[in-house]
């Protein structure tokens, strides 16, 4: 049932928010709604994490390598024990698919409903620098019958299968947001209660923008229809804007109006981000938003993965930018 009819007031708890809205998810029998619930403690632990690392010996390098062969830094540790921990103890959860883990994990809870695919902490080389980081998370039910083995079907799901996606944004504030497939809602976290608040309702991104989020030092390695697109943001005096953390850029384009790009470069045939961790999650939200998301030529959330850590080319944001990058790129293949 579709409630977005009830509005609720800005400073709405975001249980109450979680309570209220649960008509909203197909299947309504709480499972989702207390896995929101685990995803926003687990957010609040980390976020203490992340706020003494300087003082707690938090900072710095872990000293093992990630499936992708990025240095792993102790938050991106922390945080992957501590989500995983949340859903393991939550129960809701049968399987995560991690930016850390190099093979899916199966939680054996016989219960679990659901599979997370989970970017622990989005924007490790900007850990240090106390610049902006995240984390991303996309939901989806399991295929296969509850109690049995998880299978690669229940994994390998496109991200229009998402019963839900978001993101916790580490930043001035704390920010979570998150659709559930009814529009998109943010919710900043007010540590002294130890609460995170309805503060941005129903958040819609503007059909065009003045922002372009990519990092121009790989500009020789970029296809010409990309080249050619960042000369127009030149040429229209649009504003570049890079933060380095993907979750920051796209939370700020997404309420400014902007796009995000990582596109494919000559080292790196599918680009840089990953589908099932960041990509798809970013484009059901922004898409709930009234936005746009593709890998150039086709609709992120129709990609169906082959591999959990597959990478995507992405393009993603106000929908009168990415329909002209697309243009742009359909031209060259023409
Ligand atoms: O330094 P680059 O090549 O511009 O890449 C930056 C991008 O890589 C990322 O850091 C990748 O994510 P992780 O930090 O989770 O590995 C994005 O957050 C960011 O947008
Ligand atoms: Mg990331
Ligand atoms: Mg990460």
């Amino acid at each position: 049932m579709d409630t977005s009819h009830i509005a609720l007031p800005v400073g709405t708890a975001l249980d109450r928010f979680i309570k209220r809205k649960q008509d909203d998810f197909p299947f309504a029998s709480g499972e989702l709604s207390q896995l929101l619930r685990d995803i926003a403690l687990a957010g609040k632990i980390v976020d203490r994490e992340i706020r003494r690392a300087g003082l707690s010996n938090l900072a710095g390098a872990f000293g093992t390598q990630n499936v992708q062969g990025e240095q792993q830094q102790k938050l991106d540790v922390v945080a992957n024990v501590r989500f995983t921990r949340a859903f393991k103890n939550g129960g809701e959860v049968c399987a995560i698919i991690s930016e850390e883990e190099e093979k899916i994990v199966d939680l054996a809870n016989p219960n679990g409903r659901y599979i997370i695919a989970i970017d622990p902490l989005d924007g490790s080389s900007n850990i240090d620098v106390n610049v902006s980081i995240g984390t991303i998370f996309s939901i989806y039910r399991r295929i296969s019958p509850v109690g049995g083995p998880v299978q690669e079907e229940d994994v390998l799901q496109r991200g229009t299968a998402q019963v839900a996606a978001g993101y916790i944004l580490f930043s001035s504030s704390t920010m979570l947001v998150y659709t559930t497939g009814n529009g998109v809602n943010g919710f900043t976290y007010e540590p002294s209660l130890g609460e995170f608040f309805l503060s941005h309702q129903n958040m819609r991104i503007p059909e065009d923008g003045g922002i372009y989020s990519i990092n121009e030092g790989s500009y020789h390695s970029f296809s010409e229809p990309v080249k050619q697109y960042i000369e127009e943001c030149k040429e229209r005096n649009l504003s570049a804007r890079y933060i380095g953390s993907l979750v920051a850029d796209f939370h700020r384009n997404l309420l400014k109006g902007g796009i995000y790009i990582y596109p494919a470069t000559k080292k790196d045939k599918n680009g840089k981000l990953r589908l099932m961790y960041e990509c798809n999650a970013l484009a059901f939200i922004v898409e709930q938003a009234g936005g746009k998301a593709t890998n150039g030529t086709e609709r992120i959330m129709e990609l169906t993965p082959e591999v959990i850590h597959e990478r995507v080319p992405f393009f993603v944001g106000s929908t009168k930018m990415v329909n002209r990058v697309k243009e742009l790129m359909q031209l060259q293949n023409a």
